[in-house]
């Protein structure tokens, strides 16, 4: 049985990583926001749309301290980040989501989303999406990496250097490969179930734009920046 070993380019790769996810969080937390009181539709939109903004202020930052992506041509920075910022939302979301939190909160959160005035078709990809999630349990290196991997998905539109973008995304896989195995040595499927949250969340890519329009109310509002990113208004 071969030994697998983080090599210290990898640690060092890592550190880089875990530290630029961990410095770029968002600043209130919208579950306490959530928990706290019920917000009426219109509310709750506006809620999605400022913690949605400052998420992808957020991910930028994260992005530019991932080793290599600013030697990327622009053009092609912009499009991985157009590329996967909806995906970097429902992961964040996903992480909140699935958070440790005390006894009936994780009830009373799902509920306030239920009724925050999505319409109903969407809720069980999401839940499904949020639920797989949680029970990966994942550690805050396997989410930073995660993350950093699917920002560096080399097949998003309007990429023109792909091998570029696919010589930044491998080592990103190889230290994740080795951390799950060295973290999870019970599970040899672990590091394919974390691959494949990354499918899922294309899936969710689809709902995004609908799920926007069809919120249950009339007049949806988005700042200039959310109309860059997601393809509304
Ligand atoms: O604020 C949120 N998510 C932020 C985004 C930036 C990163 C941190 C989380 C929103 C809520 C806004 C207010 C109404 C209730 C949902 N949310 C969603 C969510 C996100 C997008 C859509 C539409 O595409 C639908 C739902 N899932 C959540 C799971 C847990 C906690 C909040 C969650």
């Amino acid at each position: 049985k071969e030994k697998v070993k983080i090599t210290k380019e990898q640690q060092a790769l890592m550190k880089v990583v875990v530290e630029a996810y961990n410095r770029h969080q968002i600043p209130q937390d919208v579950a306490k926001k959530l928990l706290q009181e019920q917000y009426s539709e219109e509310e709750n939109f506006l809620l999605l749309t400022e913690m949605a903004t400052s998420q992808v202020q957020v991910l930028v930052e994260f992005t530019k301290n991932i080793p290599g992506f600013l030697s990327l041509n622009h053009e092609d920075q912009i499009a991985l980040l157009k590329g996967s910022a909806v995906e970097a939302m429902f992961l964040r979301s996903a992480q909140v989501f699935s958070r440790k939190m005390p006894n009936g909160h994780t009830e009373v959160l799902e509920e306030r989303i239920r009724k925050s005035g999505i319409s109903e078709e969407f809720m069980t990809p999401m839940f499904n999406f949020y639920k797989s999630i949680g029970e990966l349990h994942m550690m805050q290196e396997e989410q930073a990496l995660l993350t950093a991997i699917a920002i560096l998905t080399p097949d998003r539109p309007y990429v023109k250097d792909q091998q570029a973008v696919e010589r930044l995304q491998e080592p990103m896989l190889d230290v994740l490969r080795k951390l799950c195995v060295l973290q999870h040595p019970q599970e040899p499927q672990y590091f394919a179930r974390l691959l494949g949250r990354l499918t899922e969340l294309r899936t969710l890519n689809h709902y995004h734009a609908e799920m926007l329009t069809s919120w249950r109310m009339n007049d949806h509002k988005f700042t200039p920046l959310l109309c860059e990113i997601w393809d509304v208004e």
